[in-house]
């Protein structure tokens, strides 16, 4: 009996050491500042949905590295320097690998061969097999489907106005189907068709993406992997979308794979490359299936995100809307033009209100990263397994790089030469920064201009009185519940 005791006090001042006493008072990252901890659990009650404002707020107190309490006071950092984005994601990017909160929830949507998860040879091996799709001269053969995403959104909310003058639209519930069929097309050659009809894919997606989790959900779930297990509805509706998922990349992988001619898609084009490479090079089955679910969600949620967000803003700022209109006009006076690749790259303006959508609202808010050894970063020693929250958001608001009005959106702030002097890779990464960057960044860059030329061409958008949404944190930043705007049609 006394051996039990002396056994269970030495367990509960193992947890108490290591959980507490250890992370808040003796660990050196304790010479980071950092807001004071309100909880003996759950670390700071910040982590929340809203982490993105948090982190800014965050680094306006206490500096440009902070230092916070996840769940069971594990500690993290929160980064804004530039300085430290150029040496962990740049110049030394893989001795700080990625760390996830909840790696699981995102490999539900990824696979877990991911190129997103990969690192050193691995990624290296990876990211050279899917360069070469997403070279210029493939980005612009692109074009015409992109062009023709915007003429599909013109027709729906030509027809939803009808004869009226002006009409209610949630512009969220259709934005997303349009970049899903663009990826169906561009990425595997294929026809989701989620514009025309309810499909089981975009369902699947709208379930996932929109979930009402808070990070401190997500980092319980990371620690306990069988709560995803427990037959209740949200997770039976959650593994079911995953299923969907699985079952539509899988079933692409196949018919690419029998395909006795291959085309010019991202998929066709990896197949091809794979082929050609020694069997010891290749992507296993796994690996592809793995960049199918990625290249589905990285290249569909995040163009949504974006397109959603600058028709919002647009409809707050109508001056920068009938700039960006009297702009447009000039290559498409003619509404039912296709425009080419040289004519959109005329619209400096265009170029402009890309650029501050992304900044002001990054749709890929922050990422992750750890020490794979002991560090010193900013002068202060950082251990060995540290995991690193680089805020893109807190970054992209910050007034010494943006000025004092950073926190709103004005795209002619990137015709000023002074901002224009001050912007690098390392202050301005919404495609993040180095060699781990975004593959799909000119593809995203040409589908929203050709997109928004299209419907900024067609359509007036003006806020609609007394309706509200958050900032939200579902990965990516979506604004919760949708964002509902008045729409009117261009009449010239
Ligand atoms: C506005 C649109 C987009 C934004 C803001 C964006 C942002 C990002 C970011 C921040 C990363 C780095 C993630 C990390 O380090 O954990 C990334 C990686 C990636 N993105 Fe995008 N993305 C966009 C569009 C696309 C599109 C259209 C595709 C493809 C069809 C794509 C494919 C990828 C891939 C494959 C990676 C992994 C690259 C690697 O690890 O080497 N993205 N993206």
């Amino acid at each position: 009996m006394h051996y039990y005791l002396i056994a269970f006090v030495a367990f509960i001042s193992y947890i108490v050491y290591k959980f507490y006493i250890y992370p808040l008072y003796l660990s050196p990252l304790c010479k980071i500042p950092g807001p004071p901890v309100d909880s003996f659990i759950l670390g700071h009650s910040f982590l929340s949905k809203q982490l993105s404002e948090a982190s800014a707020r965050l680094a306006k107190q206490y500096g440009e590295i902070v230092r916070f309490y996840g769940l069971f006071n594990r500690p993290f950092l929160l980064i804004s320097d530039p300085k430290i984005v150029q040496q962990v994601m740049i110049n030394h990017t893989y001795e700080y690998p990625k760390s996830f909160f909840n790696i699981r929830a995102i490999q539900d949507f990824t696979g877990a061969h991911s190129i997103l998860f990969a690192n050193r040879d691995t990624h290296k091996r990876q990211r050279k097999m899917m360069q070469p799709s997403f070279s210029f001269a493939n980005v612009k053969e692109m074009l015409p489907t992109f062009v023709q995403a915007g003429h599909n959104l013109k027709d729906i909310w030509m027809k939803q106005i009808g004869n009226k003058k002006v009409e209610r639209v949630s512009i969220t519930d259709i934005i997303p189907n349009i970049t899903l069929d663009v990826i169906g097309i561009v990425g595997f050659n294929y026809e989701f068709n989620s514009t025309k009809t309810t499909t089981e894919l975009a369902q699947a997606y709208q379930t996932l993406i929109m979930r009402d989790r808070s990070q401190l959900y997500e980092a319980f779930e990371g620690f306990f992997p069988f709560i995803k297990k427990l037959p209740t509805p949200n997770n039976k509706q959650y593994n079911e979308a995953i299923e969907v998922i699985q079952n539509t990349s899988a079933k692409l992988v196949d018919e690419k794979k029998h395909a006795t001619v291959l085309g010019k898609d991202l998929l066709s084009l990896l197949v091809k490359s794979n082929e050609k490479l020694p069997i010891d090079e290749q992507l296993t089955h796994n690996e592809l299936l793995s960049q199918v679910m990625t290249l589905l969600v990285a290249g569909h949620e995040t163009t949504s995100t974006v397109l959603s967000w600058v028709l919002y803003f647009l409809a707050k700022n109508p001056d920068a809307q009938d700039r960006l209109r009297k702009e447009v006009l000039n290559v498409l006076a003619d509404r039912d033009h296709m425009p080419t690749f040289d004519e959109i790259e005329q619209l400096k303006y265009l170029e402009c209100v890309f650029k501050e959508t992304l900044r002001i609202v990054p749709p890929v808010p922050s990422l992750t990263r750890s020490t794979s050894k002991n560090d010193v970063i900013n002068g202060y020693v950082v251990p060995k397994g540290t995991r690193m929250l680089i805020s893109i958001y807190a970054i992209h608001h910050d007034p010494s790089i943006w000025g004092d009005d950073a926190k709103y959106f004005n795209p002619s702030r990137w015709l000023d030469p002074v901002i224009k002097s001050k912007v690098t890779n390392s202050n301005f990464l919404p495609f993040s920064a180095g060699p781990q960057n975004c593959l799909g960044m000119k593809m995203a860059d040409l589908e929203f201009k050709a997109i928004l030329s299209v419907i900024i061409r067609n359509f007036e958008f003006k806020l609609v009185e007394g309706f509200n949404f958050e900032l939200k944190l579902f990965g990516f930043s979506k604004p919760n519940p949708g964002i509902d705007l008045l729409i009117s049609k261009v009449d010239y």
